[in-house]
């Protein structure tokens, strides 16, 4: 069982050098998440993130409701509040470990070097405040613009995100767009400064087929254009294969199986991953937490059985489950928490 040394994405997707939980050789990478927990005095939410990103790569997080994904993306911005910390683990973002700067540190690189995308864009921008207005205090704060400048670069942003007419937007309340205005608003502003990181949690969630399309069509180009990398949560397999470069499965807190999406669409190991693969085929979308094709649901934190997370919902289930897997490497593209993978299966 090795991490890669190289592997080629097919498709359109980038040419890098990286193994299943990040890149193995090659430049620094932009982010590193190394052994990260996350909880509360009270209980583990989230366990041993281990995960490496790429500048320009596209890392989708997936994973049913509660998993961990949002907690996780909170922690690589150094944004968890009380009574939820970080209790172990490190986080690298450009060479500085987040965890190790101030507050006002934290907030120089939020907004500059690292962006985040909400899914209730609507209900994240400000109501009362004019839309153009908001993007500009962002280019004021971080990029020492005057007001004057920051409007004419927002109203060039608004342009750039597909926003018509923008010069006449930049004066519209939140509540006079649409949601997919307002979510191109928000992607206005999340590339205001050019970040290096753009956090997208449930970025397209909320929008209709048309409009996600046309906002995964925007971030991607725009990712080219600027070569930010990007950590893209959903639940929407569907949009993994269109953007992923690399997709980390969570189930319960950890990561169960990490991959290059090219591997993991041509081969999901874990029997979870089989799962999500599985009601991706089923016409039915999820309900209540429940996918058509597993059966249970995921365990509430303070619940969780021992050894494998997964094991009462698992047809794979045996004894050595009670056991919890460790995370290794299957093949080059490849890594697995199963007891019922690996070489010698
Ligand atoms: N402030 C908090 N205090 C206690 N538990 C929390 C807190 N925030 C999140 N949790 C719990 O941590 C677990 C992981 O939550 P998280 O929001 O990261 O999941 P998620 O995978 O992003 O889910 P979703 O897809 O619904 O956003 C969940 O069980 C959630 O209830």
């Amino acid at each position: 069982m090795t991490l890669v040394d190289d592997i080629s994405f097919a498709g359109t997707r980038r040419r890098t050098s990286s193994g299943p939980t990040g890149p193995a050789v090659g430049p620094e990478p932009l982010l590193r998440l190394e052994g990260v927990s996350v909880g509360t005095d009270r209980v583990d939410l989230v366990m041993d993130v281990d995960l490496s990103l790429a500048p320009g790569e596209t890392l989708c997080l997936v994973g049913e409701s509660g998993c961990g994904k949002s907690l996780t993306c909170l922690a690589a911005m150094g944004l968890l509040s009380a009574p939820v910390r970080c209790t172990s683990g490190r986080v690298h973002f450009a060479g500085q470990e987040i965890s190790a700067l101030t507050e006002t540190q934290l907030q120089a690189l939020r907004g500059r070097d690292i962006s985040m995308i909400f899914q209730d864009a609507t209900a994240a921008l400000n109501p009362v405040r004019r839309v153009g207005d908001q993007v500009a205090e962002v280019l004021v704060l971080h990029e020492g613009l005057t007001c004057h400048a920051a409007r004419a670069r927002a109203a060039a942003l608004f342009d750039m995100v597909g926003i018509p007419d923008p010069r006449a937007r930049l004066r519209a309340y939140p509540h006079e767009l649409s949601g997919g205005m307002n979510q191109r608003v928000m992607i206005a502003m999340a590339l205001a400064c050019r970040p290096k990181l753009i956090v997208a949690d449930e970025a397209t969630t909320a929008l209709d087929v048309t409009t996600q399309a046309q906002i995964l069509d925007l971030l991607r180009q725009l990712q080219v254009e600027t070569g930010a990398a990007m950590i893209f949560v959903t639940h929407d397999l569907g949009v993994v294969a269109e953007i992923a470069d690399r997709v980390a499965v969570m189930y319960s807190g950890r990561i169960v199986e990490v991959a290059t999406a090219d591997a993991l669409f041509e081969a999901p190991r874990h029997p979870y991953t089989r799962g999500l693969m599985a009601c991706r085929l089923h016409v039915a979308t999820p309900s209540a937490g429940r996918l058509a094709a597993i059966e249970g649901v995921v365990p509430p934190p303070s619940a969780r059985p021992a050894g494998c997370a997964f094991a009462p919902r698992c047809p794979k289930a045996e004894a050595v489950c009670a056991n919890r897997p460790a995370l290794l490497g299957v093949g080059a593209a490849q890594a697995v928490a199963c007891h019922s993978i690996g070489p010698a299966r």
